[in-house]
């Protein structure tokens, strides 16, 4: 079953060999630290390549000329460290990683090492740390916080021509509602490659409506 999942992902993802061995190592990796660590939700294991792994990298085909990535609250990687995998042959390609939670950090350092992916790792708060970061071209996040918190933490990079990409459920229209209330930006509601209920939202030209 997860061979024949792996399969499609590659196929569907055009993933060259390389990738696709440095993928393997990211999907060991992440199940050995799983049974002491539990990074992702046990559940979702037997599925990674679907779940985690295709979840990620549809996110390419939303930006692809995009270098400079940042991937808010990315646990055990995903998409940012994923997408850090894939993208390594592609030139300038960056991923800057802001996770809080230290253990969480030590997975993403380790594994980027074992793979040679382009990361930075930053163990520290969102908050803390998105107004040093300039210079990104997309800024994603996946199953962090509503929109809503999503536009505030980012809106130094969304007002300065940063894309958005947030992978969302099926509450992602109304998520988009509540944020237009305080909100005006541009945005798309595109389908999730890997769960019909899911959507992604794609952000830009944020700016504060007037009081
Ligand atoms: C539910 S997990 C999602 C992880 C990953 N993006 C995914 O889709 O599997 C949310 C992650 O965000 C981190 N996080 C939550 N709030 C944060 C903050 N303010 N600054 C940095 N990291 C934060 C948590 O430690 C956790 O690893």
């Amino acid at each position: 079953m997860r061979t024949d999942l792996r399969a499609r992902v590659l196929i569907e993802h055009n993933v060259s060999r390389e990738t696709a061995e440095a993928l393997d190592l990211y999907v060991a990796k992440l199940t050995r630290w799983q049974t002491v660590k539990n990074l992702v939700g046990p559940a979702t294991l037997s599925e990674v390549w679907h779940r985690h792994v295709a979840d990620a990298l549809q996110l390419f085909a939303l930006a692809p000329d995009a270098k400079r990535w940042l991937d808010l609250g990315s646990g055990a990687g995903i998409p940012g460290l994923i997408l850090a995998i894939a993208g390594k042959g592609r030139p300038d390609f960056h991923v800057s990683l802001v996770e809080s939670n230290a253990r969480k950090c030590a997975f993403l350092s380790e594994t980027a090492r074992l793979t040679g992916a382009p990361v930075t790792v930053h163990n520290a708060r969102i908050e803390a740390t998105v107004n040093s970061l300039t210079g990104i071209d997309v800024v994603c996040a996946r199953a962090l916080a509503p929109l809503t918190q999503l536009l505030t933490w980012t809106e130094p990079l969304l007002t300065s021509g940063t894309v958005g990409l947030f992978p969302k459920g099926r509450d992602a229209a109304a998520e988009l509602t509540e944020a237009e209330d305080a909100w005006t930006f541009t945005r798309d509601l595109i389908p999730s490659r890997t769960d019909s209920q899911a959507r992604i939202v794609r952000v830009t030209s944020l700016s504060r409506v007037d009081p």
